[in-house]
């Protein structure tokens, strides 16, 4: 017998209920399907598949999937696809509510006209009502061609929001696609940026224009892949592997932070070892007895965090300075620490922007800053000076400085010049500075100070035919014992104490406790003015 589509009773709640399922068939459930294979054969997930492996099994509640979009203009008014170009909605990642979008590509190449602008931004406000962290999964062509200024307002109402937004939730933003044109503004406003290696792309202006404009040959994966812009813009956050890498990436940072700036820091029972344990001791003997020598301060952060779970935020950026979180005590903290395994730990421009952002994250959410210091300076030259070190480089001191989070420092070897007083330096406002013996706080390196305080005698040395290597190696040894001793520090009370390495994880965790109560207020103003 052939079959009829039946088209239900409306007059019936039975035929309401019947006309929603197959709307709702209509509006999801089949081009869902039709999204399946366009984004399956570019090995890439669908907007809906993205934000069911982001949230908690079963905890997404979509929002204004029956949206349509009302543009006339090209005969767009033929095709008005349900729930246009985003999915949006609010679910849960460790039981914890956020709210999420994820552009479709499937639909107008996730391009975002009036109706999806409209998405976004209804469950912008509703996370920033709610004070709930907003993640962005962006797989979009823009700002929809066909909508012309419309588009681009929308865009314009985004950014202000994310501006709104920002240090009051978490805003997260993953790129599983292209973000072209200003697009790209969005997530730069946002506090963290996921690339997926390989099929992720940000850029202002694309190759072709760039080609047109100004001659360069340039391919899209080199210009603004996630490669680039995790090694060498900065731009991004973490280069993941995959789509699953990206999102697990995310759901481990939603677990170090709080769900906007009034909400208390999550807790996790990590069952902490008050009593100094054998991987504690091994710190004693980590730092090599030559100032030159490098090692990896991954081995100091892992040592001092529970269950050696550090979350590397920007590792391929900037590799001298290392930022993320771990939790002390089960509570979350942000680590900031020079790198001597990487030009030697000095601090450069991108070091210093990278570490300030941070620092301001931490602060805008109040997690406290632990900062691990070994630096023997800032990088000199030329490159450094004319690209604005003394301007760039300010943030870092402008961040510490505004700070008014928990403050914990730990000098462990070379604390030199500007360097020192940058890296959480007391005068800045830590509230615990603490180091290690082999700790050198100073103007200067032993061997620089020799250069300078020393010429005549060195002058001497030479043209009494002495051996000069000898006794720069003498002079410089007195000064470094002498004058940048931590007891000199210690005696001013710029420090508050000096610890065995091996008493480390427990000193700041014990300072940490004893900061939790901290309260403190920067004078009234309507915001400040820092060096961009
Ligand atoms: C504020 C701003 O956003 S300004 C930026 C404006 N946007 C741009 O300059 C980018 C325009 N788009 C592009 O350059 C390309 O589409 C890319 C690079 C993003 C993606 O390229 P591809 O992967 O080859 O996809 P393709 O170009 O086929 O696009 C897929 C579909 O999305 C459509 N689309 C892509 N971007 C847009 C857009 N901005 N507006 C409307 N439709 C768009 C395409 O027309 C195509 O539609 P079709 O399937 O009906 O043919």
């Amino acid at each position: 017998m052939e079959s009829v589509t039946e088209q239900p009773d409306l007059s019936t709640t039975a035929g309401k209920i019947a006309d929603l399922r197959a709307r709702y068939q209509e509006a999801v459930l089949d081009p869902e399907e039709n999204a399946k294979q366009k984004q399956h054969a570019k090995g890439k997930g669908t907007a809906r598949e993205r934000i069911e492996q982001l949230l908690d099994t079963g905890s997404f509640v979509e929002l204004d999937e029956y949206v349509r979009h009302r543009t006339t203009a090209f005969g767009m008014d033929r095709s008005r696809p349900y729930g246009d170009s985003v999915v949006t909605g609010v679910g849960t990642i460790h039981g914890r509510t956020v709210a999420v979008y994820s552009q479709d590509f499937s639909t107008f190449g996730g391009s975002l006209g009036e109706a999806a602008g409209d998405k976004i931004i209804k469950v912008m406000e509703f996370a920033l009502r709610s004070g709930i962290p907003i993640i962005g999964i962006l797989d979009s062509g823009g700002a929809r061609i066909q909508e012309g200024v419309i588009a681009l307002g929308k865009y314009g109402e985004i950014f202000r929001l994310n501006t709104a937004a920002s240090g009051v939730i978490p805003q997260i933003s993953i790129i599983m696609g292209p973000a072209a044109g200003g697009a790209v503004y969005s997530p730069a406003l946002t506090d963290f940026v996921v690339m997926v290696d390989k099929t992720s792309q940000m850029f202002v202006t694309g190759p072709d224009v760039i080609k047109t404009v100004t001659g360069e040959d340039v391919g899209m994966e080199e210009l603004g892949g996630a490669h680039t812009h995790n090694t060498r813009s900065g731009v991004a956050h973490y280069l993941a592997e995959d789509e699953d890498d990206a999102i697990d990436y995310v759901r481990s940072m939603l677990g170090f932070l709080p769900d906007n700036n009034m909400a208390e820091l999550p807790v996790y029972e990590t069952g902490f070892e008050f009593e100094t344990t054998d991987a504690d001791r091994a710190l004693n003997t980590l730092i090599p007895d030559s100032p030159n020598q490098p090692y990896d301060i991954h081995q100091v952060i892992r040592g001092i965090v529970d269950a050696e779970d550090f979350l590397e935020v920007q590792p391929l950026f900037a590799p001298n300075i290392v930022i993320g979180f771990g939790r002390i005590e089960g509570r979350s903290v942000g680590i900031i620490a020079n790198q001597p395994s990487q030009m030697a730990g000095t601090l450069n421009i991108e070091a210093g922007e990278k570490a300030s952002r941070f620092v301001r994250f931490c602060d805008a959410f109040s997690i406290p800053i632990v900062t691990l210091v070994d630096v023997p300076g800032y990088l000199p030259g030329t490159d450094q000076e004319w690209t604005g070190v003394i301007r760039r480089g300010a943030k870092l001191l402008y961040a510490y400085a505004e700070a008014t989070v928990p403050l914990v420092t730990v000098i462990l070897r070379k604390a030199y010049g500007g360097a020192y007083i940058v890296m959480g330096s007391k005068q800045l406002g830590a509230d615990i500075n603490l180091a290690w013996p082999t700790a050198e706080i100073a103007v200067m390196g032993g061997q620089g100070a020799v250069n300078i305080l020393y010429r005549g005698e060195i002058k001497r040395a030479e043209e009494a035919g002495e051996d000069v290597a000898a006794v720069r190696t003498r002079l410089a040894n007195e000064y470094t014992y002498n004058v940048a001793s931590p007891f000199l520090a210690a005696e001013r009370g710029e420090l508050d104490g000096i610890i065995e390495p091996a008493q480390t994880r427990v000193s700041i965790a014990k300072a940490l406790r004893a900061l939790r109560g901290k309260r403190a207020s920067l004078p009234p103003k309507k915001h400040g003015n820092i060096p961009l």
